[in-house]
């Protein structure tokens, strides 16, 4: 024997080999790994004709033996091949997989099933692994092996992608054949593998009530879990597609969804297997993440079940978990088996895993426990690595309301999100950051549905529902509420806790910006109020409910909430007087701006306190888009035209923009296209009256010059607007070139502009003084043409009833009193007849009685229509 390089080790013995017989035993060596594949593909032989059942089919049981005829009369294949069946026997009997013996009487070749090939028995599923063979052997599998060296030559897509054009789960929800060849083998693999779990797991379920298997499957894992322990109830949870082939199970429920966007059912425990091989760290982060979020505190628990990978083959099954690894690889394009190492930094990654360790038990289960006999070796850890629990922050989740997400919205409006097609398309955004990077580039205001004739749930509120499903943190919130790139953002943020957060906890969120002096527009009108202002409101919003017979009390308990067209969850009284009192406190108005919308309803109940617009889209059967709303618009007095808030003078709140103009966005400008014909027609009843009111030529010559003066000025703002917007955007978009794009509008640019911070607080202040000097019945004098309206509408009403304003105190009662009253709203006394208004519950019960008033009195249906475009700023007393 000679020394050095020649010298090699056999590798099955031990044994000391020359270079002669090592190169030989090399030789051997390699083309047993080389042809590997052909056991493999003998199995699936064996498989798919059914000899193994075959074998066990034997009417003296298992362990008899069958001659090659005897199995040939089994099997269905009336052309079977015996010779060539004979000789796949043999190479698998050779490899052990079957017993082999000659009878000695009849000299005829007798084979039985061994250790083996009684893992090869489809009736007997809890130790079966006949999915598991057709799987590996797929053509479909096969092809991506096939892709392996050009995955690892060039990186990027992986071999199955390469084989495929697609990923295996996308392929899979095309490809209804391959999808139910890998939902078998997984659940063929869950079945062996639960069966070691619950051994020695079993009183880690003891003081579980719900589990969640994330990525389930078919449900074979939990349902092995709700069977030993009849007091849990399971979820199966995976991708829409997989769950609805997924079979019934008693005490099982399928949800179907996204585990990257949430994981939307609370639990005491979450089960995952054989999921996190499948993703990079990252990914792995953000399942984890979502799995935090749906346990439950104190308790909760996370079982992992995954391969530790190990150095050396210490055990039976650690070179399985290496070939694992690059199944990993060919199927995946960053997933991996981990070893120890790996797995305590993916678990440890600072603020991400957000696992308390008073909260979290960790379970590092490693698995191919492929029977429950303990004379088989495995590695499980049932116990917590203690490690694993070191340096997680403490991450507390938004103290919520306890609803379930689908019933914080109004229904028609959760069943318009669900089922809107831009809802489906959040489906791509996984985190927290790109839902904020879409609200960034896609909000430009806060209402909840669309507006004018694109008709449909809001930008703002689908991607609000999508933070409902993602159950945001209390550090995300506070990043959402003190964003700096959009008022928006932060408006959602709010949004988000007054519809999910408890009422309790509102004041303590809300306060530290109850004077933010940030502007934007709340609303598609392009009303620019404060975010100070937008908070108060999201609080007072709650109008009372007015109907002749309600008392006082009985307003009080009929307390109720509107956002724009839309209910918002109550807030009990209490709470709301602790809300006025603070409010109170800090000399601030407690009465609503009417940033988020008119407040006042009327009706006996809250269906028929609806907008018709509403009402109409509650006839929109599921799935479909929202109806046409524009048609509802006209019948709506609330929705019409947005009015304008009180200007709340002593905080320098509610000052109107003329920018917003610029702001429009697509939807916004369909409404604009609404609102310019309804002015258009308003225009036509003002030229024909003005030519029939020949008694009143001398005021309406006036009034023409006032608004031709008006139009001047307008004018000379959207000069200057257009001028400021110009070069605004210019600079904006200088900053915005490096932010990721998005492509849902096509006039992007145009709209990020205004959703970007772009105050200017000088113009903004000069806009508020000129609009407060600007006389007549209002304290702005707003840019829009509304505000042009709405002084045609009290010129109506002047010439209905008489104004008296210039005869104001003259004794006379044709009084027109232009003032404050207690409560800082604007009071018009109009007529003869004065009716003395209970103005301590609300302003809007005094506009409504006035409506109500104004009705009897036979008011011309023209004037009535237009009556809102007042009613918010100016009360009437009557
Ligand atoms: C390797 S299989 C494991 C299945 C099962 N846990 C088991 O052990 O048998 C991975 C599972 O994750 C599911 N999955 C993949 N992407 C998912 C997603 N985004 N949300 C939910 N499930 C997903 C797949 O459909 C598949 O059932």
């Amino acid at each position: 024997m000679t020394q050095g390089a020649d010298i090699g080790r056999d590798t099955t013995t031990g044994r000391v080999v020359n270079g002669e017989e090592a190169t030989v035993q090399g030789q051997a060596e390699i083309l047993q790994i080389l042809d590997n594949f052909v056991e493999s593909m003998a199995l699936k032989c064996v498989v798919e004709l059914g000899v193994t059942d075959a074998l066990n089919s034997h009417p003296h049981g298992h362990n008899s033996l069958m001659s090659l005829s005897q199995i040939a009369a089994r099997i269905p294949f009336p052309n079977l091949d015996m010779d060539r069946l004979s000789r796949v026997m043999r190479f698998l009997s050779c490899r052990k997989v079957f017993n082999a013996t000659v009878d000695k009487e009849s000299g005829e070749t007798m084979f039985g099933l061994t250790d083996t090939s009684k893992w090869l028995l489809t009736d007997n599923k809890s130790e079966s692994l006949v999915p598991a063979v057709l799987l590996a052997t797929h053509p479909c599998a096969m092809a991506a092996w096939n892709c392996l060296s050009t995955s690892v030559a060039e990186g990027g897509a992986c071999g199955f992608s390469r084989a495929h054009g697609l990923s295996l789960y996308d392929f899979q929800s095309k490809n209804y054949e391959y999808k139910r060849v890998f939902g078998e083998a997984m659940a063929c693999n869950s079945r062996v593998v639960m069966k070691a779990v619950l051994k020695y797991y079993k009183d880690g379920f003891n003081d579980v009530g719900t589990i969640v298997d994330v990525g389930g499957g078919s449900g074979a894992a939990v349902v092995e879990i709700v069977e030993a322990h009849p007091h849990i109830k399971g979820y199966n949870f995976d991708l829409p597609n997989v769950v609805a082939g997924a079979p019934k199970y008693p005490n099982v429920t399928h949800v179907g969804g996204d585990m990257f966007a949430t994981v939307p059912i609370n639990a005491d425990a979450i089960f995952l297997k054989w999921i996190l091989h499948n993703w990079s760290d990252e990914k792995c982060v953000q399942i984890l993440e979502n799995c935090r979020k749906a346990l439950a505190e104190e308790k909760g628990k996370l079982i992992i079940v995954e391969a530790v990978v190990r150095p050396e083959s210490e055990t039976l099954f650690d070179l399985e978990t290496q070939r694992y690894d690059l199944k990993m690889l060919v199927i995946s394009p960053s997933g991996k088996e981990r070893n120890e190492d790996e797995w305590k930094k993916l678990l440890k990654r600072g603020d991400h895993m957000s696992l308390a360790a008073a909260m979290f038990h960790i379970y590092l289960c490693l698995l191919w426990v492929y029977c429950s006999s303990s004379s088989l070796q495995f590695a499980l850890t049932p116990s917590p690595i203690p490690n694993l629990c070191q340096g997680f922050q403490v991450v507390m989740e938004i103290q919520t309301c306890g609803k379930p997400i689908d019933s914080l919205l109004e229904k028609v409006l959760c069943m318009n999100i669900l089922s809107s097609d831009y809802f489906k398309e959040l489906y791509r955004l996984k985190t927290y950051h790109e839902v904020i990077d879409e609200i960034y580039n896609q909000v430009d205001h806060v209402e909840p549905w669309m507006t004018g004739n694109c008709r449909g749930p809001s930008t703002a509120f689908c991607l609000l529902y999508k933070f409902f499903t993602m159950k945001l943190t209390v550090k995300q919130m506070h990043g959402l509420l003190k964003h700096p790139d959009s008022p928006y953002i932060r408006a959602i943020g709010f949004l988000y806790l007054r519809y999910a957060a408890d009422p309790k906890t509102l004041w303590t969120w809300f306060e530290p910006y109850i004077k933010d002096e940030e502007e934007f527009s709340p609303g598609s009108s392009g009303q620019m109020t404060t975010m100070g202002v937008y908070v108060r409101d999201l609080f007072l919003g709650q109008g009372l409910i007015l109907n002749r017979k309600s008392s006082f009390r009985s307003l009080l308990s009929k307390c109720t909430t509107y956002y724009f067209d839309t209910l918002f969850p109550r807030i009990p009284v209490p709470l709301l007087r602790q809300v006025v009192s603070n409010l109170e406190k800090m000399k601030l108005p407690t009465k609503t701006s009417g940033s988020t919308g008119d407040n006042s309803r009327h009706g006996s109940d809250d269906t028929a306190r609806r907008p018709p617009s509403v009402k109409a889209a509650l006839s929109v059967s599921f799935g479909q888009r929202a109806p046409h709303r524009a048609s509802t618009r006209d019948s709506s007095p609330v929705r019409r035209t947005l009015p304008p808030p009180p200007y709340d003078r002593s905080n320098g709140d509610g000052v109107r923009s003329p920018s917003h103009r610029h702001s429009q966005s697509r939807d916004r400008e369909y409404s604009d296209k609404d609102r310019e014909r309804e002015r258009e027609r308003g225009r036509d009843q003002d030229r024909g009256r003005d030519r029939d009111s020949h008694r009143q030529r001398d005021r309406s010559r006036d009034r023409d010059c006032d608004r031709d003066r008006n139009r001047e000025r307008e004018r000379e703002r959207e000069r200057r607007y257009d001028y400021d917007r110009r070069s605004r955007y210019l600079d904006k978009r200088d900053i915005d070139d490096s932010r990721r794009y998005r492509s849902r509008s096509r006039d992007i640019d145009e709209r990020r502009h205004y959703r970007s911070r772009s105050r200017s607080p000088s113009m903004s202040g000069n806009r508020s003084r000129s609009q407060s000097e600007q006389g007549g019945n209002s304290h702005y004098d707003p840019p829009q043409k509304e505000g042009s309206k709405a002084s045609s509408n009290l010129a109506k009403l002047k010439d209905l009833y008489g104004d008296t304003s210039d005869r104001k105190g003259d004794g006379s009662g044709y009084e027109r009193a232009v003032n404050r009253d207690s409560s800082g709203e604007e009071v018009i006394r109009l007529g003869k007849k004065r009716t003395l208004v209970e103005h301590s519950v609300s302003g809007h019960c005094a506009i409504a009685l006035a409506r109500l008033r104004l009705d009897g009195w036979g008011c011309k249906s023209p004037l009535y229509e237009d009556w809102h475009i007042m009613y918010t700023n100016v009360s009437v007393i009557c």
